[in-house]
């Protein structure tokens, strides 16, 4: 067992399968008899769950002024820190977390167009030079995945969120940001091409936690 706990983020665009693939990563580390912490951001704590409500409550009445958007993300990443992420890593519990800063630099930086300067000055305020140790990033076409959220809206009868209603070009510049991500730190972020049968997807989730994860194990 490590001194402390791991932590572990899934990340990619709208409807990639991060949800659906999540369960599957945490039972295959409870699996290896790990204490698993389930969690998403922004959210993850009552107050940082309030704080997603007002990031993707789609009212049109007032607009969020983008720098908003991004202090309000990382309000929430610090409630989240303080109250849910560091306490399971010091008591050695792996945290699982459905994206986290990558996502800021994805959606922020290259879909709103933030300087990844900025970005990166509020990560080393707010994270103290704490970051995942594994990042697995379901990548796949954005006009795919946009089918499969057309699935899940239909199904579900749900309206979709502030950032659901952007247009596509945002969604392919976020796509292009998570990639120059993976391609600049390919130690930590594993790219897995999620446009196939979920059980695909799921093998090649499980052959690259075998490839990364069983060393440290
Ligand atoms: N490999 C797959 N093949 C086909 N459909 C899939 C696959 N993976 C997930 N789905 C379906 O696609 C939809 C989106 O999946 P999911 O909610 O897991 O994506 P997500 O990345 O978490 O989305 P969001 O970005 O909105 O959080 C769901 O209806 C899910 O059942
Ligand atoms: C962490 C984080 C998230 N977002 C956006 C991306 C998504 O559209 C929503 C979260 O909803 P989902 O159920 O996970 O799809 O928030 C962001 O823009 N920046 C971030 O740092």
């Amino acid at each position: 067992m490590a001194e402390r706990g791991r932590f572990i983020t899934l990340e990619g665009g709208e409807g990639v399968g991060k949800s659906t693939n999540l369960e599957r990563v945490a039972e295959w580390l409870e699996a290896r008899g790990l204490e698993v912490v389930r969690t998403r951001e922004p959210g993850g704590t009552p107050r940082a769950e309030a704080i997603r409500g007002l990031l993707l409550d789609p009212a049109q009445d007032e607009p969020l002024a983008d720098d908003a958007e991004l202090l309000l993300i990382f309000a929430a990443r610090a409630q989240h820190l303080a109250e849910r992420i560091r306490p399971a890593l010091a008591r050695g519990a792996w945290v699982l977390c459905d994206r986290f800063t990558d996502a800021t630099f994805a959606y922020q930086g290259g879909g709103r167009g933030i300087e990844a300067a900025r970005i990166a000055e509020l990560e080393a305020f707010v994270q103290q030079g704490l970051a995942p140790d594994l990042t697995l990033l379901l990548d796949m076409p954005v006009a795919a995945a946009q089918r499969r959220l057309e699935g899940r809206l239909t199904t579900s009868g749900g309206v979709r969120d502030r950032f659901e209603q952007e247009r596509r070009d945002f969604f392919e510049a976020v796509r292009r940001a998570y990639l120059a991500r993976a391609e600049a730190d390919p130690e930590r972020i594993a790219v897995i091409d999620a446009d196939a049968p979920l059980a695909s997807v799921q093998a090649r989730l499980e052959a690259c936690l075998e490839q990364r994860v069983t060393p440290w194990l």
